[in-house]
């Protein structure tokens, strides 16, 4: 439906993946999704998420001292995680029934609904039976730890070096969820530890974690909450920890009062799968707020070294889970070289997505949404995940990869504690500097390894391992989100897309939507990359204009491009703009485009075989006026109006898309151009004969008339849901119809000759006969005249009538006439005749004027 400007701009995507509404898919079955966030037990009767959430909520705040809960009930329920002993042997570790019982001891402050569902839980099969043959998966010892690794873009099974209190950790401002496991320093064996009642206690604790966040930062809330709906709605998978309690804990809220099987859903939907953007999105929130992450653990003092369990390459969407293991930093088989390898243990897709998820379920036991059967399936897929000594040997330690400490977060080398440093320069032997090693993910993947790697792949695997590493080595996921002047925008999806432009969806970190339009400079040079930029000028000379979409912010990568902008001259037409040049603007978002209005418009009057609603064009009609007059004011030619650049703006329409615009010179009315541009389809024939001369040799140059055809193309459109020229579809044909000055536009009738007349004002082929905007606002389409309500003219006939019977009383068939015509006009029926009386009574009156000028005549 819309076309594009000649200059190459596409048409708007249809891709946008608008926030949908949290619907629960009919076919869903609610309680699966309950399963995978429950400790999903084969008995029918455990807890629903919902129901639970609710007892626990009650739970605590039955519990809760006013003020302050916290310190009284966090504790005990960390109590109820494993104990697990620090020493080297704790391979396995897998907490007891016994552990259980003691720990029940504690949960004297639970609610009965609580208790039953830990009982319930206890009931699970537990699947640590087949993790505990080789070790146990730990789950995060610290999730501080998967927390804090927020610039890598993974979870992190890091190993917290100092142990931290919930209190510490939430007086660190860290918010972190090191309230676990503090006692797993130096854990050196990767063990998980399990035991449905831990299992079901780390989902209390979750809980409490989540209260205490409410309590903590109750500033917080609102952006979280709000983020958080954003995540599930777009998708996004939650699975770290951060996310999900501070999402589940404002979700706490809204649960206990909607009571809305939706928000489970949402929970449950937000808190399963991957966990590449959550990280990111927790910066993302906070970034604007002080609320700032300590980026404490990002890897633990005895355990130097992140393991990759994941490959580097995985698709952004998989998760990356990390594994801290101390020993494999050690080896001495790091070898740059043999990059390509780190790939090698790439699980099949399939297992790949599924450990990540399962990971991300492991990370969700501490969470509201702990998906033990999706773990447990995981575990069965890669039973090595759980090897309780993942042999380093033949993984190789990728020269690019950071030891998951990004460059450019804040924690820097010297940030590091003295362990971490130490094992950094371990890490960094010969040549590497930077070194993360890559973990066999399992020996299920291990048995994947191709060691007969061609060069090719391997270079192809190196590129695409370097390009993760990129990625990780920003604190954002640049496909994720985008940054302009440091703030970042998460992608919500495409819009549209031009020649070299691309629009997406965002939103800010306080929450706001936006449109955010990105123009690409590569290979660009100077003078064309100047004039993408100019548009900014445009947009920043017409803040604050009603009709226009509002630029927030921009920015230009290339500085010095941004300096020839700022100073409004181009010194070096030439150069080329360096090889990640682009252009940022963050603009008002607009709802939907006018062409998008007009289609459905149409639609709705072809099915109802109904004709164009006057009030509703006058309506959009005057609004576009009212924004062309804007920039015309500002002397600036549009040159590419089409209802697709007219957005709808909380009710307004706005204009957009200045890329083509010219100002007009002040001691001119036109502008000059290189070539023709616009859209064809709204093109007036001076835009595209442009540059040439007229019959009388003068040069033809466009100005705002140009703009008013193709106002008048649109009011066209609106009129007859079709351009006037569309029947012709090629260019040529297009060109030599609209240039032809005797080629006369077909306009079907209309009920309104305001209408009609008003598209030929605008469509007139002579620039200098088209009206102009301030003309157009008052036309009588959009200004009708007024005519006198029925009474004043009644009134008026009335007298006039008089007068005439006055006038002839001798004459009793002129009386009778007038009396006939009074009653006519007071009660006007077709069948008493009236137009008998009106040929007689203007016989009268004819023979009144006669006599009139007979007796002046006397
Ligand atoms: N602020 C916005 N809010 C919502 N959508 C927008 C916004 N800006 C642009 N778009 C959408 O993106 C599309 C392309 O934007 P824009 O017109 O600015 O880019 P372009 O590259 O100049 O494309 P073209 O010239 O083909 O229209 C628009 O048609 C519109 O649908």
């Amino acid at each position: 439906m819309d076309e594009k400007p000649i200059l190459g701009a596409e048409s708007r995507e249809e891709n946008l993946n608008f926030i949908r509404p949290i619907n629960i898919p009919s076919d869903t079955n609610i309680n699966n999704h309950s399963r995978s966030f429950t400790c999903t037990s084969t008995s029918s009767s455990s807890s629903s998420p919902p129901d639970f959430l609710g007892k626990v909520q009650a739970a605590f705040k039955r519990r809760r001292p006013l003020g302050n809960m916290r310190s009284n009930n966090i504790r005990p329920t960390r109590v109820l995680l494993p104990q697990r002993g620090t020493s080297k042997n704790s391979d396995v570790n897998v907490t007891s029934e016994a552990d259980t019982d003691k720990t029940q001891g504690n949960d004297s402050y639970l609610s009965q609904g609580v208790k039953d569902y830990i009982s319930q839980t206890k009931k699970i099969g537990s699947i640590t039976s087949e993790v505990q043959e080789d070790a146990s998966i730990t789950p995060p010892p610290d999730l501080g730890t998967i927390m804090s690794t927020q610039e890598e873009n993974h979870v992190s099974f890091g190993i917290q070096d100092q142990p931290r209190s919930a209190a510490d950790c939430m007086n660190n401002n860290s918010a972190s969820l090191s309230l676990y496991r503090s006692e797993q320093v130096h854990q050196k064996k990767v063990s998980f530890a399990s035991g449905d009642t831990a299992r079901a206690h780390v989902h209390i604790d979750m809980h409490v974690f989540c209260m205490e966040l409410v309590d903590r930062c109750p500033l917080q809330i609102t952006n979280i909450s709000c983020g958080f709906l954003a995540f599930t709605e777009m998708d996004w998978d939650v699975s770290n920890q951060m996310e999900a309690a501070t999402a589940v804990s404002q979700d706490i809220k809204h649960i206990s009062s909607r009571s809305d099987v939706q928000v489970a859903y949402m929970l449950a939907k937000g808190t399963m799968g991957s966990q590449d953007q959550v990280h990111p999105f927790r910066n993302f929130l906070q970034s604007d707020s002080n609320y700032n992450m300590t980026q404490s653990s990002v890897v633990g003092s005895s355990c130097p070294t992140t393991t990759l369990m994941n490959s580097a390459s995985a698709p952004i969407h998989n998760s990356t889970t990390y594994c801290s293991y101390p020993h494999q930093i050690n080896s001495s088989n790091l070898n740059v070289e043999s990059l390509g390898e780190l790939n090698m243990n790439v699980q099949p897709a399939t297992e790949r997505d599924k450990l990540p998820s399962s990971l991300g379920s492991l990370n969700h036991s501490s969470g509201l949404s702990a998906d033990l059967d999706q773990l447990e399936v995981a575990l069965k897929a890669s039973p090595s995940f759980v090897d309780k000594d993942l042999d380093v040997k033949g993984y190789k330690c990728s020269k690019d990869q950071s030891l998951a400490i990004p460059k450019d977060s804040e924690t820097t080398k010297d940030d590091l504690p003295p362990d971490n440093k130490v094992n950094k320069e371990k890490a960094c032997v010969g040549d590497v500097t930077d070194v993360q090693c890559q973990a066999p993910l399992s020996k299920y993947q291990s048995s994947d390894v191709k060691f007969g790697s061609s060069k090719p792949e391997i270079q192809g695997k190196v590129a695409k391992s370097k390009a993760a590493a990129t990625t990780r080595k920003k604190s954002y996921d640049p496909e994720q989100f985008f940054k302009v002047n440091g703030k970042l925008y998460q992608r919500l999806g495409k819009i549209g897309s031009g020649g070299s432009s691309e629009v997406y969806k965002v939103i800010s970190s306080d929450c706001k939507i936006y449109a955010l339009k990105r123009i690409k400079l590569k290979g660009r040079d100077y003078a064309t990359a100047y004039g993408f930029c100019q548009e900014i000028g445009y947009l920043n000379k017409l803040k604050g204009k009603n009709h226009i979409i509002q630029l927030i912010d921009y920015e230009v990568t290339d500085k010095a491009l941004l300096q020839e902008v700022t100073q409004g001259y181009m010194s070096n037409k030439d150069r080329k703009v360096s090889d990640d040049g682009y252009v940022f603007m963050v603009l008002e978002y607009g709802e939907i485009d006018l062409a998008h209005m007009l289609s459905q418009k149409w639609k709705e009057l072809d099915d109802s075989s109904s004709t164009i609603d006057e009030n509703w064009l006058r309506f959009y009609w005057q609004q576009i006026l009212l924004a062309v007059n804007t920039i015309h004011e500002e002397r600036i030619v549009h040159s590419d109006l089409k209802p697709a650049n007219f957005l709808l703006v909380r009710g307004s329409l706005k204009l957009i898309d200045f890329g083509i615009a010219k100002a007009i010179m002040s001691d001119t009315t036109n502008i000059q151009r290189d070539s023709q541009v616009g859209t064809l389809s709204y093109m007036s024939p001076e835009a595209f004969m442009c540059n040439d001369t007229d019959a009388d040799g003068n040069i033809i140059k466009c100005g705002r008339s140009s703009d008013i055809w193709s106002l008048g193309c649109i009011l066209y459109q609106m009129v007859y849901g079709r351009t006037p020229f569309s029947e012709y579809k090629t260019f040529w044909a297009k060109y030599k119809v609209i240039t032809d000055p005797n080629h006369e536009i077909m306009f079907e009738p209309v009920s309104n000759p305001w209408l009609l007349d008003l598209m030929k004002k605008c469509l007139c082929w002579n620039r200098h006969e088209r009206w102009r905007i301030p003309d157009l606002l008052v036309h009588p389409f959009l200004v009708p005249p007024i005519t006198p309500p029925l009474s004043i003219c009644q009134d008026q006939s009335c007298k006039f009538l008089k007068l005439v019977a006055e006038s002839c009383t001798s004459d009793q068939k002129a009386l009778s006439l007038c009396s006939q015509m009074q009653e006519l006009l007071l009660d006007p029926k077709p069948e008493n005749g009236c137009q008998l009386l009106l040929h007689q009574m203007s016989s009268l009156c004819f023979q009144l004027q006669k006599n009139i000028a007979n007796s002046e005549g006397d």
